[in-house]
């Protein structure tokens, strides 16, 4: 089976990248990703200016998945614009996800990225949640809808968005609503980490992480369920638009039930972070022997084609 694909008419030989935040928030690390065999990376979500992010531990694998609270550490913009001009696109294609911490943080970096002309995507991140006093955009439809109308004017381009989880159809219905507005952009990333869980350890009766009395996002087999759905609720309300999908993958099996909710490209993001990037030639293995089982030769003789009982 072939696991060729497309995404805004660029090809890959993959449908598989790093989830934002996820081994790349330095240069050495996104070289791994270019010589990994994923079709794609993205980089560490970045600020204005170079962060240190929360104190540690502010990072937990878990029997189940993952709890973080990493507080956005990045090197800033200019280091991964820096990194996108110098990447080989011809290799595979390069995103650079975005998180200022206000709008016009966000317009100074995607002015600056517009200006650099460069074929690198831009992945909006709207949900990140473990900023300490600053609310994720991506539950605050009108913040997210005044983001996006001043993002999409003056980038201009096509871009996408990274979404939180949604748990309810009048949220789906309304954030659907604001994305479609936007004919630029081209497509939306579900999910970011299930915000704000509370991990405990039973034998020291405490909190596993530091920052935020221990309250942080969730990533692995914990939100699998909940990432199939906002890939498939967003597939079915933007038809215009590229899915990617994020959340719980392990398995091929878990990255063929993505394609089958409607995504065109699967990000990992806990899985890689334990396994390292040659997590993308096991997914690769285990997604081509699912596909010759089920008798598929290419991934658009299934993808989107969940079936409902
Ligand atoms: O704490 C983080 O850096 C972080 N952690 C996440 O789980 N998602 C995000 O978007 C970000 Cl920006």
């Amino acid at each position: 089976p072939d696991l060729a694909t497309s995404f805004l008419e660029q090809p890959l030989d993959n449908p598989l990248m790093n989830a934002a935040g996820v081994w790349c928030t330095l240069a050495a690390q996104l070289d791994a990703l270019v010589e990994s065999s994923a079709g794609a990376l993205v980089t560490k979500s970045c600020t204005l200016s170079r962060r240190d992010g929360n104190a540690e531990p502010r990072y937990r694998a878990l029997p189940l998945g993952s709890i973080n609270s990493m507080g956005l550490p990045n090197e800033g913009y200019a280091y991964y614009l820096d990194y996108a001009a110098c990447h080989d696109y011809e290799r595979k294609p390069l995103f650079v996800s975005v998180s200022g911490l206000s709008l016009d943080d966000n317009l100074t970096i995607v002015a600056a990225l517009r200006e650099a002309v460069l074929p690198a995507f831009l992945e909006l991140n709207l949900s990140c949640p473990n900023v300490e006093g600053k609310p994720q955009p991506g539950y605050d439809f009108e913040a997210m809808d005044q983001f996006l109308a001043e993002v999409a004017t003056a980038y201009r381009r096509p871009f996408g968005v990274k979404l939180p989880p949604y748990f309810d159809f009048v949220h789906f219905d309304t954030a659907a609503e604001i994305l479609n507005r936007y004919d630029n952009l081209a497509f939306i990333t579900c999910i970011n980490s299930i915000g704000n869980g509370l991990v405990i350890d039973t034998d020291s009766e405490s909190t596993v992480i530091r920052p935020k009395d221990g309250f942080g996002g969730l990533g692995g087999d914990y939100v699998l369920p909940t990432a199939l759905a906002n890939v498939n609720a967003f597939y079915r309300r933007c038809p215009g638009k590229t899915i990617i999908g994020c959340g719980g993958v392990q398995t091929g099996a878990h990255v063929f039930q993505h394609l089958l909710a409607g995504a065109t490209l699967v990000q990992v993001g806990t899985a890689l972070h334990e396994e390292g990037p040659s997590i993308f030639d096991r997914l690769q293995h285990e997604l081509r022997e699912l596909m010759a089982k089920k008798g598929y030769s290419r991934i658009e003789e299934f993808r989107g084609r969940l079936k409902t009982l």
